[in-house]
């Protein structure tokens, strides 16, 4: 999922290539483990190193909007806390253990999860800080509680143009005062949306992002790209965007 695609299928319809079933069955053929939500990342990359320096930027593109963790708020004032979080396409867990949770407000916080493939949340029931898990696809989620902070990450591209412009209105629906919607995903090099047989997904270009944000009602407050992932002669990483949204 994280390479440059060779397979351009620009100009075909989405409706037609990004097929739920395929999608699904890709997903469920992976390890239920962090290497396997990276898994487009290879071990002589240091994928563990990924992580962390994913993790890392995500903590980073946060603190830019006060948003911290209970623990570094002593030493940083003026960060704040969130009292319920819900990560979209969550897979095992790698956010919303690796970073999400840490940033609650107190023990009654919750980080709620949606992911379609039950074998990755089962280990996530019943965690401490994880609330409600929703075995689905984001685009059958009806959101039940209100949310300082939505963050959805390299899951997106699984959903059609029309499908994640109805996502985000729902998450926009559901978001307190001053709250943030985050999408991390893939962009592409050239701006043109790229599909992806291995799993049926779509890696959008820029434009196509704006917008469906803009469809959506949503402002991008801020953008950035993630830095510091690692890159080899043989495989390049496509570029990663954090985009901060707002109604
Ligand atoms: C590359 S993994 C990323 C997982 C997690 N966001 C992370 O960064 O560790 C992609 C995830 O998207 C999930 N997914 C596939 N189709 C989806 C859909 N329609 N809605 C939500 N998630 C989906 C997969 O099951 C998988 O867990």
């Amino acid at each position: 999922m994280s390479y440059t695609s060779e397979n351009d299928h620009s100009g075909t319809g989405q409706d037609a290539f990004i097929s739920k079933d395929h999608g699904l069955a890709y997903w469920e053929s992976i390890s239920a483990d962090e290497n396997g939500m990276l898994g487009g990342i290879p071990s002589v990359a240091g994928f563990a190193n990924t992580s962390k320096i994913d993790l890392q930027g995500s903590r980073n593109f946060l603190a830019k909007f006060g948003i911290g963790s209970r623990s570094k708020s002593k030493s940083t004032p003026g960060l704040r806390q969130c009292k319920r979080i819900i990560e979209g396409g969550a897979g095992v867990g790698r956010i919303t253990e690796g970073l999400l949770t840490e940033l609650l407000l107190d023990e009654d916080g919750k980080v709620d999860v949606i992911e379609p493939i039950a074998k990755f949340t089962a280990k996530l029931q019943g965690k401490k800080g994880v609330g409600k898990v929703y075995v689905m696809g984001l685009e059958e989620w009806a959101p039940e509680f209100q949310y300082d902070l939505v963050w959805t990450q390299w899951c997106v591209g699984h959903l059609t143009d029309e499908q994640l412009v109805e996502y985000l209105k729902r998450c926009k629906s559901v978001l307190a005062e001053d709250g943030l919607i985050v999408i991390k995903e893939n962009t592409t090099v050239m701006g043109h949306d790229e599909f992806d047989e291995e799993d049926s997904s779509v890696t959008r270009g820029e434009t196509t992002f704006q917008n469906i944000f803009q469809k959506a009602g949503l402002r991008v407050v801020k953008a950035e790209f993630q830095k510091g992932f690692p890159q080899t002669k043989t495989m390049k990483l496509l570029p990663v965007r954090m985009y901060a949204l707002k109604p």
